[in-house]
């Protein structure tokens, strides 16, 4: 991994907040759900998850390895923890870039309990040879442990007891086929629906002891990016505003004064998504412009730019990548309240000097 990706992958940690601090943490652990009938949305891959684990616990045997695929905070941790519950074994728990060698990964194939399950998040971040050991570890429960180095290096074949691999990525194209074929059940995460969202923070407000209005919940939700990581986490900041200017309770009104504070507007971008917008409409007409160019001028990195803001500015159809650079669409215009001008010059209706 690169500095700047390093970098880039703490900014989307914080973005959807799992970089939480001590007591977020702790709040995020409690706010998860514990079985498959208590997670909320995801109707289809609840439904065939669920078809996978019941046959094979009524053949008493080991489920078969699952590929969770999704965006950040859409739950796949979750659904890992809720796999080994419902399979009533124990769960282990490392991600990709934590495993920079096949004896790394050998390590901890050679420590697992039968059955135990083994969460492999951001797999597609792992690396090369520790890739290669996973075939083999996940097709026929045996690994080679290569000792010595040189010609004189030999392969100890161990036997490993039958356990099930969840994996989760945030993108199953990069995984190499022949990892991704050794899945018995994939699962792609859909964003959630807003009214799911409503849902999760309902369950979650009920969870924390807070009072929530309907429609308090619903305006938490339309800024949720489809994302429960986010509907959590601003529900948290909606409670401690609740909480230190009011009475605690979570009306639609306190949840609009709290979300202004915290810089979320009411289709859920935040700071940075505004400036990389407001800089593609003011500064640059609307587009095209390069994302180089884009990225200093909003003074973040390119990767920031692309993995942190752009991906729901895509989503939302409020820009465009093309060939010849990144556009701005109409909605973007009727977003930021600014009037389309000529393309090139300063475009803002209002004030074009910014
Ligand atoms: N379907 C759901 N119903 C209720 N709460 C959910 C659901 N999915 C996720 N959550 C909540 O969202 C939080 C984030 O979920 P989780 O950590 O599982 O996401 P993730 O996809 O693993 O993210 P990442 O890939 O960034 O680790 C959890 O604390 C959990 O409380």
């Amino acid at each position: 991994m690169t500095p700047n990706e390093a970098e880039t992958a703490v900014l989307v940690e914080r973005l959807v907040g799992s970089v939480a601090g001590g007591e977020d943490r702790a709040v995020e652990a409690a706010l998860r759900p514990k079985d498959l009938d208590e997670f909320i949305g995801q109707e289809k891959v609840r439904e065939q998850l669920d078809l996978v684990l019941r046959a094979a616990r009524a053949r008493g045997a080991t489920a078969d390895h699952v590929l969770l695929s999704g965006a950040p905070g859409l739950g796949k941790t979750t659904l890992s923890m809720i796999i080994a519950a419902e399979m009533d074994a124990p769960i282990r728990i490392t991600s990709g870039p934590a495993i920079q060698h096949a004896g790394d990964l050998a390590a901890i194939l050679s420590s697992l309990q039968e059955g135990e399950v083994l969460f492999l998040d951001e797999i597609h971040r792992m690396s090369r040879p520790a890739e290669e050991m996973l075939y083999m570890a996940m097709e026929d429960f045996r690994v080679d442990v290569i000792v010595g180095k040189g010609p004189g290096a030999t392969a100890i074949p161990l036997e490993l007891p039958p356990f099930t691999l969840v994996g989760a990525t945030t993108r199953a194209g990069l995984l190499p086929p022949p990892l991704r074929d050794r899945f018995g059940f994939t699962a792609h995460m859909e964003f959630y629906e807003p009214t799911e969202l409503e849902r999760v923070i309902h369950r979650s407000a009920n969870l924390l002891d807070v009072g929530i209005e309907a429609d308090g919940a619903a305006e938490i939700a339309g800024r949720s990016r489809g994302t429960p990581r986010i509907a959590n986490r601003l529900l948290r900041r909606v409670r401690d505003y609740a909480q230190v200017k009011a009475d605690g309770h979570i009306t639609r009104e306190i949840a609009e004064a709290a979300l202004a504070v915290y810089e979320v507007d009411a289709r859920g971008l935040d700071r940075l998504d505004r400036a990389v917008l407001e800089a593609l409409l003011k500064l640059f007409g609307g587009g095209p412009v390069g994302l180089s160019t884009l990225a200093v001028a909003v003074g973040e990195e390119r990767e920031t730019v692309t993995e942190v803001a752009e991906p729901f500015l895509v989503r939302e159809g409020l820009l465009a990548r093309t060939p010849r650079g990144r556009v701005a669409t109409p909605a973007a215009w009727a977003h930021l309240g600014l009037v389309p001008s000529g393309r090139g010059g300063p475009a803002d209706g209002r004030d074009g000097r910014h």
